[in-house]
């Protein structure tokens, strides 16, 4: 693979490499780091439009603030590739989202010039203003700079800490970046808000500042600033929502071109107003490649791609993904129930549901960043006889959980959560690990929690919550292929509670819940063919659970297993409590439950992923015998 000429980034190591540079030489760098993140995406893959719509944004920043010093923050931190590259990264920016490589993500841990994690959207405001006040506690003069997307905009966290930044007054400088996408068109009344201030307020020059502004600069500056024709891009003040909540707006401005950036973060840099600064940037997504530009997501996420084409690498599937058996599911159960409605959170194609939009335009709804707002949603429409599907990953729907049981389950609603990405995630690492779904549902009396074994069972289960009009569901499933199991035109709702053998034994027991069957299955043959009879269990349901199931599990085998794709607190915590509570563990059964380790674990692919959590055939094995009191070695001889 041939790597694009770079003579200029060449020379940069660390910003400060950048602030040594001539301004009129930005142009030429911006230009190589475009093409320098374009030639690394496309051989690890990742987030790439949204990074190419910032690399003037990134220069900008890193030359007129003396990071890391100054303190920039990048929302969800998607679009930090450039950013990384220029912050001493570079040698290792083709391990991007790699086992042991850089983070897709910006990260504490990874470096100085990451002040604060992310990857869940719309936190920076509120992490900028806690190290803005910190510096003026500390009595500190540093600049701190959040860099927010418009569609991070849509969640309540911004406009939490917008209102509060504006009543603290607190010297914070926010930087919009207004590209009017978030992973699909951007949704909602801030959307349009945004585009009604682009159409209505044109770009203006310096000559025709008020007098507002400048008496927002210092007296120096003011008068450079007059001088100035570079200015071409100005401040217009007054009249937004961002003025109301207490910030000095400023824009908007070509986030392409350096000669108005530059000017502007200069200025918001050495402005003396006692208030935060709201710095509105309009960018494009996927700028300057074209196959990012022209296609419908930006670029959003990509595979490994061609560089000359765009031609991007799929890999040929051997089934169909549980995001499109959902949505089939979904719609199937949806013709012949008119009340079936459906929410996205922002994530209509990661979770299949613009398909259900496509056949139900008026009955499927896209609220925006808003995991919260999108939950108590579906609580309403469930008071009024609806039938709420709330499609929202399980990473995610931890910022809705007050709702979940304030909202929901307190009052026992029947919303029911297609709980997507549930197990881990792969190459977005721990950030956007399924880990902890059944912990915080399975805890909530009358919830019904299920987890899909593989995508027929999820069409079952899709099936069986669309009857549960009683009290809240959840059904949980991974993210990618399925088995590749025959599926029918419609799931058949199961009957609550009850799970199924799918193999008798005597010896050992594996009760599975999730989409560890397979591997189940692989271990139970292995284990047999050491002479160990094993018997293979699917739950279904962790709650509430077939305790029939349990009981006859323990009572008939000297090992039970229990193997689920979440951490402690899950599917075998219910277990072992009924165990304990019902006195089968009084008469020396051995039980072992197989969860995810007690550690956040990093990116890598998912089969890895779950080695090293021990949770394959092998760690099935391995654990069957360590409690029989047999090593893997002597069983093996
Ligand atoms: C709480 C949360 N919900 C959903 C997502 C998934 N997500 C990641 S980026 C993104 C779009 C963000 O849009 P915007 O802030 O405008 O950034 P852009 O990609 O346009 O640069 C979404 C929905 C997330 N990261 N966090
Ligand atoms: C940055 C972010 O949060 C999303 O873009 C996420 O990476 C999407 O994940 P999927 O690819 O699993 O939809
Ligand atoms: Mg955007």
């Amino acid at each position: 693979m041939t790597r694009p000429s770079t003579p200029l980034l060449d020379t940069i190591d660390v910003p400060a490499d950048i602030r040594r540079l001539k301004a009129d030489q930005l142009r030429q760098f911006a230009d190589e780091l475009r093409q320098e993140t374009i030639s690394a995406v496309s051989v690890t893959g990742g987030h790439l439009g949204a990074g190419l719509g910032v690399v003037e944004l990134t220069v900008a920043l890193h030359y007129v603030f003396d990071t890391p010093r100054d303190r920039l923050l990048w929302d969800v931190g998607h679009q930090a590739y450039p950013h990384k590259i220029v912050t001493g990264r570079r040698s290792r920016i083709r391990t991007l989202r790699q086992e042991g490589g850089l983070s897709g993500f910006t990260r504490r841990a990874e470096s100085e010039y990451d002040p604060f994690g992310a990857a869940h959207s719309s936190t920076s405001i509120s992490a900028g203003l806690g190290m803005a006040v910190a510096r003026d506690l500390a009595s500190g003069s540093n600049h701190v700079v959040a860099v927010i997307g418009d569609g991070a905009m849509s969640a309540g966290m911004a406009y939490e800490a917008m209102n509060n930044a504006g009543a603290l007054r607190s010297r914070l400088i926010v930087v919009l970046n207004d590209n009017d996408m978030s992973i699909a068109p951007p949704v909602g009344a801030m959307s349009a808000h945004l585009s009604r201030l682009l159409s209505g307020r044109p770009y203006v020059s310096l000559r025709n500042l008020g007098r507002s502004v400048a008496e927002a600069l210092p007296k120096p500056l003011e008068m450079a600033a007059r001088r100035a024709e570079e200015f071409a891009r100005g401040f217009v003040a007054g009249g937004t929502l961002f003025d109301e909540l207490g910030f000095y707006y400023v824009g908007p401005v070509d986030g392409h071109n350096l000669d108005h950036l530059l000017p502007v973060l200069k200025n918001a840099r050495d402005s003396r107003l006692d208030k935060p600064i709201l710095v509105h940037v309009v960018t494009k997504k996927g700028k300057g490649y074209p196959p990012a530009e022209n296609s419908a997501d930006k670029y959003h996420g990509v595979v490994k791609f061609d560089v000359i084409t765009g031609k991007q690498s799929k890999p040929v599937a051997n089934a169909p993904a549980y995001q499109a058996v959902f949505a089939k599911a979904l719609i199937a159960e949806a013709e012949t129930d008119k009340k079936i409605v459906a929410i996205t959170a922002a994530m209509p194609s990661g979770t299949s549901l613009d398909k259900f939009a496509e056949r139900f335009p008026e009955r499927c709804f896209d609220v925006g960043i808003a995991e919260q707002h999108g939950v108590t949603f579906a609580a309403g429409l469930a008071t009024e006889g609806f039938k709420p599907f709330c499609a929202i990953y399980s990473t995610f729907l931890q910022r809705g959980y007050d709702q979940v049981v304030h909202d929901v389950a307190i009052q026992k609603l029947p919303v029911r959560f297609a709980i997507d990405r549930a197990g881990l995630v792969g190459a977005d690492g721990a950030t956007h690990a399924g880990s902890f779904d059944v912990a915080y549902l399975a805890c909530l009396p009358d919830f019904v929690v299920m987890a899909a074994a593989d995508e027929l069972e999820l069409m079952h289960m899709v099936a069986t919550a669309a009857h549960i009009d009683d009290r809240p569901s959840a059904f949980r499933y991974p993210r990618g292929e399925g088995v590749g199991v025959e599926l029918p035109a419609r799931g058949t709702p199961l009957e609550i509670g009850k799970g199924r053998v799918l193999r008798e034994g005597s010896k050992i027991a594996i009760l599975n819940f999730g989409t560890r069957l397979a591997e189940c299955l692989v271990a139970a043959e292995d284990l047999g063919a050491k002479g160990l009879s094993t018997t293979v269990a699917d739950a279904r349901f962790a709650k509430p659970l077939d305790t029939d199931l349990v009981r006859r599990l323990a009572r008939e085998h000297e090992v039970l297993i229990t193997i689920e794709e979440g951490s402690i607190g899950g599917f075998a915590s219910h277990v072992m409590q009924y165990l304990a509570t019902a006195g089968l563990l009084d008469h020396g059964l051995k039980v072992r439950p197989m969860i995810l380790p007690d550690r956040f674990i990093d990116h890598a692919a998912p089969a890895k992923q779950y080695e090293q959590a021990g949770l394959d055939a092998k760690g099935i094995v391995a654990t069957a015998l360590a409690a029989l009191g047999q090593s893997v070695e002597r069983a093996r001889g």
